[in-house]
């Protein structure tokens, strides 16, 4: 994996034009974890970092079977015929082995796949939900280098990776069931509150009417909670993916949250916080693997932990050795360790 295929300057070059194979390889580029790798990444992110961030952003996810897939490939192939070019990443830490995760199979949104003016993305396979982020965003700032103006990030409703992806994009969408009743209990667990559009898929056939009353119903909750800000109460909107209604709708309440967020000053200042926010990320990132590779430190890692987990040595006093170690301050040490 070197070579002129991971030349970042001309891997920049044709990604600028728009080329999708460019793309995918400069994608490529920043999931990899080698160092040589990293440096590469970094200068092709430089490189095309003024030609980003010219897209929405948008976060959808939504339990497993509430017809993400069927969603994706009906509201991006409504986008691409007004125009548009989208992209679909995923961000799924646990898809490294398990079978069926999101985007894995070939066969989910086989028609957007197929599509010119889109560009589909599975979840980086290995990695902490950390990593996994990092490498999503990268890759979010690449596509939108390479001219798709909607960035889609999927992500399974069923975990942590809601908050991660919430926190990457600016807006966030979620998907739910024809039902209230145990469903509505979501609202309390905190994904819902992190909604900035809730849809209500399968309104169609016998669930129609139950959609109705799902939408009725988390419209209530919604209100109950006070969801949303000054700026944007969260809209509870109904589709079906499957027979494409519903959803011009949400594409135009896209819109409109836009520009109220914008006129508001919200949406460049989400972008920004969310800039500074990953940037003491990467900063805490970095310390913690160079404090765990730091020889004072690794030589008296061993000793501190076992002292701590056999409970005779308080936590906060190894942290402060080990600290100490790192920045080569033994004036801050109380001779815990030879
Ligand atoms: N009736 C109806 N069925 C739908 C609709 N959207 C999706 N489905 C069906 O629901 C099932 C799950 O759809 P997927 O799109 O695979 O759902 P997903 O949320 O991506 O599922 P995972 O891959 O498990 O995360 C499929 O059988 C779809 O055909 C809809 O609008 N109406």
């Amino acid at each position: 994996m070197t070579g002129p295929a991971f030349d970042p300057e001309l891997i920049a070059a044709d990604l600028l034009s728009g080329d999708r194979r460019a793309l995918a390889r400069g994608i490529t580029l920043v999931e990899s974890t080698r160092d040589d790798h990293r440096r590469l990444a970094e200068t092709l992110l430089g490189a095309v970092m003024a030609r980003s961030g010219d897209s929405i952003r948008l976060g959808i996810s939504g339990v497993p079977g509430v017809g993400k897939s069927t969603f994706i490939e009906a509201f991006g192939g409504h986008l691409i015929a007004q125009g548009h070019r989208v992209a679909v990443l995923a961000v799924d830490p646990s898809s490294a082995r398990s079978r069926g995760s999101i985007l894995g199979d070939k066969t989910r949104m086989e028609l957007l796949a197929r599509n010119p003016s889109a560009f589909i993305r599975p979840s980086p396979a290995a990695g902490t939900l950390g990593g996994v982020a990092r490498r999503t965003r990268e890759a979010m700032l690449l596509c939108e280098a390479a001219g798709f103006d909607v960035v889609i990030v999927e992500t399974v409703g069923v975990g942590q990776s809601e908050t991660a992806v919430a926190d990457m994009v600016d807006m966030f969408l979620l998907l739910l069931l024809p039902a209230g009743g145990d469903e509505l209990q979501g609202i309390k667990k905190g994904i819902v509150e992190l909604a900035d559009l809730i849809v209500v898929n399968k309104a169609d056939g016998e669930l129609d009417k139950a959609a109705n009353r799902a939408v009725s119903d988390y419209r209530n909750a919604l209100a109950l909670i006070r969801a949303g800000s000054a700026h944007w109460k969260p809209p509870v909107l109904r589709c079906s993916a499957l027979e494409g209604t519903g959803i011009e709708d949400i594409w135009q309440t896209i819109g409109k949250y836009r520009n109220a967020m914008a006129a508001a000053g919200q949406f460049q200042r989400r972008r920004a916080e969310q800039a500074r926010a990953w940037m003491w990320n990467e900063v805490q990132e970095s310390l913690m693997l160079a404090l765990r590779h730091h020889p004072a430190v690794r030589d008296a890692l061993p000793e501190l932990e076992s002292r701590v987990l056999a409970g005779d040595l308080p936590p906060a006093l190894a942290a402060r050795d080990l600290v100490a170690r790192f920045l080569g301050k033994d004036s801050d040490r109380d001779g815990l360790t030879g």
